[in-house]
């Protein structure tokens, strides 16, 4: 890909971050491209949705991404909306999304720039609602604990037309999820979940995620979910605490939408949209969740070793009866030699690929 402008957003609570901020502006520099910093948690004016965010910041068809994975989730944002791709620096506790260690930041730069570079796309919800969604002011007091205010709501699009039963369709892309919580302490949500226009079940529960492949290792994961391989199409549904017995998660096709819709004696809920607050819903109000015709372009320079990353990160731990077994079973398992002609259309990584 060629780059024109380059787009960095900063984790600037992070000392790391901000001088690699310097080294990827030195870089800018050297090859004559222009980098705009995008200060997402700006509060000299509203904040702005990721469309405005792309526009003010020259639209850049690189952002550059220095933090950890909510770093990463805010570029993403903001890069989807101009189809530009996303480099994500490894700056944070997890670094789930980020895969380029920092100190390969200008290695992965010049793979950019000279087209050595791969690029992953990643599939992203988007929503229809009942009603534009709404953040009531006397929440905003309980968001601002240190990031500064909350985002807006998502807008509505400009060709969505009210009236013919299907909703308003809103501008907006989740990478991980897309989560309706309860807001009251002592009010669960209640919902009807219906999965191709058809009711799975009534929930009463603390949340409904809706998650992506990318999002199925987040908050779906942590409720029990599955891990779905981010190189597939899937719409993830996993309910929260949910006080019934049927508790699993249902995986989805990617073209059949999961709608959750507010039943009459729940609690108001809140929408939130790769973990920041886009909505308040009340009983009687609806959102569909489907897949998105955008997705996020990530930046890779080496193809991504999602399984060794997934033991890597979330320190997967070997059966202790195998290690007390003698030998251990090697991080790889594929001969060096050319793959047989059967094999081709598969996805095997080199024998020695980057975690
Ligand atoms: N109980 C939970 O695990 C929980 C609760 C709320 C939100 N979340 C997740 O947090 C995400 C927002 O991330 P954040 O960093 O801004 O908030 P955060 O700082 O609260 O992060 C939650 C954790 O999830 C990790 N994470 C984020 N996306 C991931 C992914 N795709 N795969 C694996 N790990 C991932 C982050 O590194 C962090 O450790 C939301 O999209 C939601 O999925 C998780
Ligand atoms: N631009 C910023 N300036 C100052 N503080 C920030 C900024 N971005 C995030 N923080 C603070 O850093 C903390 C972690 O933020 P966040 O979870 O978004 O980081 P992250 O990029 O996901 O990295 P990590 O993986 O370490 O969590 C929060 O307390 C947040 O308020």
């Amino acid at each position: 890909m060629t780059v024109h402008r380059v787009g960095l957003v900063v984790h600037q609570g992070r000392a790391a971050a901000r001088d690699a901020a310097l080294t990827v502006r030195a870089w800018c520099e050297a090859h004559g491209l222009p980098c705009t910093e995008i200060d997402v948690w700006s509060t000299d004016q509203h904040r702005r949705s990721g469309r405005e965010e792309a526009h003010a910041a020259g639209d850049p068809d690189l952002v550059v991404t220095l933090g950890g994975d909510g770093t990463f989730l805010r570029g993403a944002r903001i890069a989807v909306k101009t189809s530009a791709s996303v480099l994500g620096v490894d700056l944070g506790h997890v670094g789930f999304l980020t895969e380029v260690p920092v100190q390969d930041v200008t290695a992965a730069l010049d793979a950019v720039h000279t087209g050595h570079a791969l690029v992953e796309e990643r599939m992203t919800l988007t929503m229809r609602a009942s009603r534009p969604p709404e953040i009531p002011e006397e929440l905003e007091s309980f968001l601002c604990f240190g990031h500064g205010p909350a985002l807006p709501p998502p807008p509505v699009r400009p060709e969505s037309t009210e009236g013919d039963g299907w909703g308003l369709a809103l501008d907006v892309n989740a990478l991980n999820d897309v989560v309706v919580e309860k807001l009251a302490r002592d009010h669960q949500v209640s919902a009807g979940v219906y999965i191709s226009g058809r009711l799975l079940a009534a929930y009463s529960a603390d949340a409904l995620v809706v998650a992506t492949p990318t999002g199925s290792t987040a908050y779906s994961f942590a409720a029990g979910g599955p891990v779905l391989s981010p190189h597939m199409d899937a719409v993830v549904f996993t309910p929260i605490a949910p006080h019934m017995t049927f508790n699993r998660t249902v995986v989805a096709a990617p073209d059949e939408p999961v709608a959750l819709r507010i039943l009459p004696h729940s609690g108001r809920a809140a929408v939130t949209i790769d973990g920041q607050l886009r909505g308040v819903l009340d009983p009687g109000d609806w959102i569909g969740v489907y897949r998105a015709p955008q997705r996020v372009r990530l930046i890779r320079i080496h193809p991504t070793d999602f399984y060794g990353r997934l033991r890597d990160r979330f320190r997967l731990t070997d059966a202790p009866a195998t290690a007390s077994d003698g030998e251990s079973a090697p991080f790889f398992f594929r001969p060096d030699s050319p793959v047989p002609p059967d094999l081709a259309g598969l996805r095997l990584l080199p024998p020695t690929a980057a975690r």
